[in-house]
């Protein structure tokens, strides 16, 4: 398989860089008039890997939504996977993972080997026991042509009171960011690296505040940016407040379009937009 970083990068160039969620909150399927049960999520999957699948550069479910089901939420969850696979559409499960690393070990076996059941083509992951901690999801990741995102600056209101604070001069985001593009230096040809990170699309004016958006940009990572819809950011907001760093963002949303449905047109058409304005923040391909 080739490795993620070209992967992607293809998709981007084929679908445009958004990322749409499945996310089955409980308020969800009570709009779309499915109970809250595992039949309802079974319909709630169904539909969304139709609408989104061979639709989109990349796909995240919400591991959390299908836990919660216990053993049947998980079973779904692999089948969401598997159909992601089948029509050929990257998919990134966020999990956001992160222990000792001889456990990370098992959580890369997980998620990122070629034979385990809820393999997916990135995962999401927190650093925040130590980057080197994550050490066995990068060797795995590299091994099997997958991808690893890298928690940095999240989208959520309480996040800079861990992310920002500084110890021996450096960020804790600016440290993940360096680390980051230390992984992907060796990373093969192309826009992106093999390692990502996410960074809220929320966060735009804490990059200019703490002088980021340059390190952003030569990261070569792919840059999850959640937050766009639901929770108030606008893919404007991204173009401004990403700066250099824009060409690499990922743009992604759940709720604001997954509102749109059940109905996989209306799904998709929601999708659409968020596409069409995403479309600005990459520059043109170069004319032969
Ligand atoms: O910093 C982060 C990291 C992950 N997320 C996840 O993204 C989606 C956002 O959903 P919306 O409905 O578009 O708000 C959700 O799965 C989060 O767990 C994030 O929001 N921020």
């Amino acid at each position: 398989m080739d490795p993620f970083g070209i992967r992607l990068g293809e998709a981007v160039a084929r679908f445009g860089p958004v990322c749409v969620g499945i996310d089955p909150h409980a308020s969800l399927l009570e709009a779309w008039k499915l109970p809250d049960t595992v039949q309802g999520l079974r319909q709630f999957a169904e539909i969304t890997v139709e609408a989104f699948g061979g639709h989109a550069a990349l796909v995240k479910p919400q591991s959390a939504f299908f836990e919660r089901f216990g053993a049947a939420g998980v079973e779904m969850l692999e089948d969401v996977l598997a159909g992601l696979r089948e029509v050929g559409t990257l998919s990134l499960l966020d999990v956001k993972r992160g222990d000792i690393g001889s456990t990370m070990a098992a959580y890369a076996q997980a998620y990122l080997s070629d034979c385990s059941p809820l393999r997916a083509d990135a995962i999401t992951v927190s650093p925040f026991l130590g980057f080197g901690s994550l050490t066995p999801a990068f060797d795995l990741a590299k091994r099997t042509g997958r991808g690893v995102f890298v928690l940095a600056m999240t989208s959520n209101p309480e996040a800079g009171h861990v992310q920002h604070a500084v110890w021996e001069q450096e960020t804790v985001s600016g440290a993940i960011i360096d680390e980051v593009a230390e992984a992907n230096a060796l990373a093969s040809a192309g826009t992106f690296g093999d390692v990502g990170m996410v960074v809220g699309a929320t966060v735009g004016e804490d990059i200019a505040d703490l002088g980021l958006g340059e390190r952003l940009a030569q990261s070569r990572a792919p840059l999850l940016a959640p937050g766009v819809g639901a929770q108030g950011a606008t893919v404007g907001d991204i173009g401004r407040g990403f700066g250099a760093a824009a060409p690499l963002v990922l743009p992604a949303t759940s709720r604001a379009v997954l509102e749109a449905g059940p109905d996989v047109d209306a799904l998709r058409k929601a999708l659409q937009a968020v596409q069409e304005e995403a479309s600005a923040l990459r520059p043109p391909a170069p004319l032969d």
